[in-house]
Formats: C-alpha cells, structure tokens, sequence
C-alpha cells in the first residue's frame, strides 16, 4: 500500500508550540529544532496532506506573565500576538528554504509583513500546495494560541488537530512537574475539561467539543510522530467525544 493510500487525514490544522522552538534555550528560536520541525512538515506536505499551523509566541512572549511583571494586560497579549507573528515569518523562511511554499495570514493587518487572514483564500492555497501559517492568534486578547488552532481548525474544516508540544500526550498531571503522572493513549472532552488537564486552555477543549474536533496531542522532538498522527496511528493522546 502507498503511503498517500494509508493517509487517515487529508488536510490537518497544526498547533506547534513556540515553546518547542526554544530547544534548550531560554528565550527565543533554536534553528536547529525550527529546520528540523520544518522538515518534517515538508514530508507531510509531500505525501499529499494539505496543512495550516499556528505557530504559539510562547519562547518570546506571553501576555500573562507580562501582567505579572506590571505590564498592560492587553499591551502584553499585543506583544505575544506579535510573537507569533516572528515565529511564523521564521517558520515561512525556514519552509521556504527547502522549497515549500508557503502563506503567512495573520488576524491582525501587518501590511507588507503578510497577509490578512482569508478563510477561503486560505483553503484555496492549502489546494493549490502551499503551507499556510495562521498568526497573531485570534486577533483579541486574553485568548491563546491553542484557541487560535482550533478555532482555524473549524474555519478551514481540518480533519485533525494536531498539537505538537514538548511532552508525549496528555497526562494526568502535568508530566514535567509530577513525573508520576500517568499518560491517557485517548480521553474525551468532558474527561478532559473535568479534569482540567493543562495542557490546552479550557476554552480550546470547549471550541473542540462543540464542533466535534479531534485533537491529537504529540511530541514535535519524537522523530516521525507528525507522519505517524497524519497515517492515524495511535501516537500521543487522541481528545474526541
Ligand atoms: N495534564 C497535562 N498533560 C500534558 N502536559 C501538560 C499537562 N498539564 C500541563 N502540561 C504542560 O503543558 C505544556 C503544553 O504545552 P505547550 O508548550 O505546547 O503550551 P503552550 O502554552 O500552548 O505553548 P506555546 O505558548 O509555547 O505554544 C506541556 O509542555 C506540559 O508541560
Ligand atoms: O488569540 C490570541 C493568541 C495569543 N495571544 C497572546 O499571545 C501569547 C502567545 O500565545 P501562546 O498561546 O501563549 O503561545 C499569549 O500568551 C497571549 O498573550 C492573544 O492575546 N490572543
């Protein structure tokens, strides 16, 4: 069987934490983890699955933690917005270098940096081959980047949301904090938003729930996990009703 005939998924909205782009730094982007990430969106793009990403602003700036410095709530959620907005015009050159191309669309206008978000024009590029990027979130403060993900996973009627972060799926704790904690292979919205399992904000878990999306939790650092998630086997934690 070929592998475009094994393909569980044709078109996925997928979620990449700004915080994995760090590596093993504390601020910022590690070219090496973006390249490698890019890479493996590229094999994906390659056997035929039409993608979108949100890109998280999390290695350069959050809102919250801002606040909690003395900042603006909102002055600080227009700066992780801006955030995302780097991490994705990184991850555009860093695609474009292996020769994918690839949209930027973004919810807030950056005249002459990218271009407006469009939910048709979006699905007419995934169509037409390129990657396309969704930036600056949703647009409006005091939401994430995983609320961002799902909502342009309902838009653009992906198949699959796929959140790639640091960890192997979803727990039931957080796992770098409480190594004890135990992994869930599946769990359905209610589980997850009872327990509220940090892993993605309650508002994303809802937005999911209410339009019945699926999301599949992974680790980016795994080697093929995006390929193996897209092929439908049974990587990470699969959220569905
Ligand atoms: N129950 C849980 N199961 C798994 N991970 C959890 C859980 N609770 C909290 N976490 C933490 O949530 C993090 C989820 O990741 P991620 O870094 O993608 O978040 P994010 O806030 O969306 O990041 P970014 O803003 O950088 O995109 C994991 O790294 C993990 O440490
Ligand atoms: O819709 C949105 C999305 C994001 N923000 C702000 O950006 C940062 C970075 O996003 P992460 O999801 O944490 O990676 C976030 O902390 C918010 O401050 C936003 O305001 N609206």
């Amino acid at each position: 069987m070929s592998d475009k005939a094994e393909l569980a998924h044709k078109r996925i909205l997928l979620k990449l934490s700004g915080e994995a782009l760090m590596g093993n730094e504390s601020f910022g982007i590690d070219p090496v983890v973006l390249e490698r990430m890019a890479s493996e969106v590229k094999a994906v793009r390659q056997l035929g699955v039409q993608i979108g990403i949100v890109v998280g602003g999390g290695n350069l700036f959050r809102g919250e933690r801002l606040a909690k410095a003395g900042m603006n709530r909102v002055a600080g959620d227009h700066m992780g917005m801006l955030a995302t907005v780097m991490n994705s015009l990184a991850m555009q050159d860093a695609l474009e270098r292996i020769k994918q191309p690839t949209r930027v669309m973004s919810a807030i206008s950056l005249t002459g940096v990218c271009e407006d978000y469009d939910r048709r024009f979006a699905i007419r590029f995934m169509e037409a081959g390129n990657v396309v990027i969704f930036c600056a979130g949703t647009g409006n403060p005091f939401f994430t980047t995983d609320t961002a993900a799902c909502l342009r996973g309902i838009e653009i009627e992906a198949d699959l949301i796929l959140k790639a972060t640091k960890v192997d799926g979803v727990y039931s704790a957080d796992p770098m904090k409480y190594p004890e904690a135990v992994k869930y292979n599946r769990l359905t919205y209610s589980e997850a938003l009872e327990r509220e399992l940090g892993v993605m904000d309650l508002t994303a878990f809802c937005l999911a729930r209410d339009h019945d999306k699926k999301i599949r939790v992974l680790n980016m650092t795994r080697d093929g996990a995006l390929l193996r998630a897209v092929k439908g086997e049974d990587e990470g934690t699969l959220i569905e009703k």
